[in-house]
């Protein structure tokens, strides 16, 4: 099987990409070929495949929110071709044998590369630590209890000790329940001002400090989830020029949007952590540019309508993501000037294949077809009736960006294509 795409730009040169099976086999000006099919790029841009480390799938157990398929059908729609799974599903992923389930069911129903957490705790709360090891053996990405904060410290000493042994990043969401006190958004001047509850940001910045010495004291490689705020950036780079193994990702609600933002009772401004501050969202920006922040994820939480209306005292917690990163993304940083494409890519491809150990996406004779055509040149309206994923809940809807994508291709395989 070949697929012949003709008509792209790649490193700023028109060129021709031809693809057998799974694999990239020549990259020309001019391919001459009968290809099975044949791809126009319409001068368009052709990036590798983007690698999105949090998402959230709902399969098993709450498909009405987004199972396997849908979720990777929203990926391939945003360009991403390897997405790696949150265990909390229903059953949560805490043993080896849910955990092969879960491959099997991902080999089955995604159309991308579908990577796997296991919890780090039985059903994510429990202070006992679940076979980490036996999980790793198997093949899990990393380990998270993502949903929760690790409330008990020498639990999350245990898992990291763990994980340091076998080598896997620990992903923490971290979040100390006992500063929440029912918050539905930010404590601070704008919850006062709607008159909704607030959490704390102690809330996730102690539990970061506490978590930064025991990653020091165990060499594991701390991998911070959604970082929310100037003062957990700082921690990070602190930690970082001390030489602890710690990597941190910002997911793009957290750089475009922050509490002032949250003008009335709204359930789509509803996700945890809570949006902060301007100044957190401006430190959040700093930290990913001079490399205190690593990677962008989107934390793509899908819910159904219903869990999305009404009041922000009663809405599930989260966005979708996966539909609208790369073009909101691209529209800030690049398009503006700000940052090269080749920063972009470093964020949200070959930084998060670097840090959970996964095959670098890279557009060369040899390597997996893995890549998407974008159009970065036509701006289009972001439209959640267009997502493919169940989740239509988006802050973002209305927003003109630029950065559509034409074509997404995994393992050779055209997973998505704009028609
Ligand atoms: N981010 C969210 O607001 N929600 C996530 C859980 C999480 O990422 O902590 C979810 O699973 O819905
Ligand atoms: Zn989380
Ligand atoms: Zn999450």
């Amino acid at each position: 099987m070949n697929t012949l795409i003709k008509n792209v730009v790649l490193h700023h040169h028109e060129t021709s990409i031809l693809i057998h099976d799974q694999k990239i086999v020549k990259i020309a000006p001019e391919i001459d070929v009968s290809a099975d099919k044949v791809i126009d790029g319409q001068h368009n841009i052709v990036i590798p495949g983007l690698i999105d480390t949090h998402v959230h799938f709902r399969d098993p157990g709450l498909e009405y929110k987004e199972n396997i398929h849908t979720g990777s059908l929203a990926a391939a729609h945003g360009g991403f071709t390897t997405v790696c799974a949150m265990p909390n599903v229903k059953p949560v992923v805490d043993t080896p044998k849910k955990l092969q389930q879960m491959f099997q069911r991902n080999q089955e129903r995604s159309v991308i590369n579908t990577q796997q957490f296991g919890a780090i705790s039985n059903d994510l709360t429990a202070n006992h630590i679940d076979d980490i090891k036996q999980m790793a053996k198997l093949g899990a990405v990393g380990f998270t209890n993502d949903g929760h904060g690790v409330q008990n410290a020498d639990t999350m000493y245990q898992a990291m000790k763990a994980c340091q042994k076998i080598n896997k990043p620990l992903v923490a969401h971290v979040e100390d329940d006992n500063f929440i006190h029912g918050g539905v958004m930010n404590a601070g001047k704008a919850s006062t001002k709607l008159g909704l509850p607030g959490m704390s940001k102690l809330s996730e910045t102690t539990q970061l400090a506490r978590d930064l010495v025991m990653a020091e004291a165990t060499g594991v490689h701390y991998h911070v989830a959604h970082i929310s705020t100037k003062k957990s950036v700082e921690l990070v780079r602190i930690a970082k020029a001390h030489g602890i193994n710690v990597t941190a990702e910002v997911s793009p609600h957290h750089l475009f949007l922050d509490d002032e933002m949250i003008t009335r009772d709204n359930p789509m401004m509803k996700m945890n952590p809570p949006l902060r501050t301007p100044e957190d969202r401006r430190a959040l920006i700093g930290g990913l540019l001079d490399g205190t922040i690593d990677t962008v994820a989107t934390d793509h939480a899908p819910h159904s309508k219903e869990e999305k209306s009404g009041s922000m005292m009663s809405a599930s917690f989260g966005i979708v993501g996966l539909e609208t990163s790369f073009s909101l993304m691209y529209t800030r940083f690049v398009k503006s000037g700000l940052v090269s494409l080749t920063t972009l890519l470093k964020w949200m491809s070959h930084q998060p294949a670097k840090l959970f150990q996964l095959e670098d996406p890279q557009i060369k004779v040899g390597h997996h077809a893995n890549l998407s055509i974008m159009d970065v040149d036509h701006p289009f309206k972001i439209n959640p009736e267009h997502f493919l994923s169940k989740g239509k809940n988006t802050p973002f809807a209305g927003y003109k960006v630029y950065g559509q994508t034409m074509v997404t291709i995994c393992n050779g395989k055209i997973v998505y294509q704009n028609k």
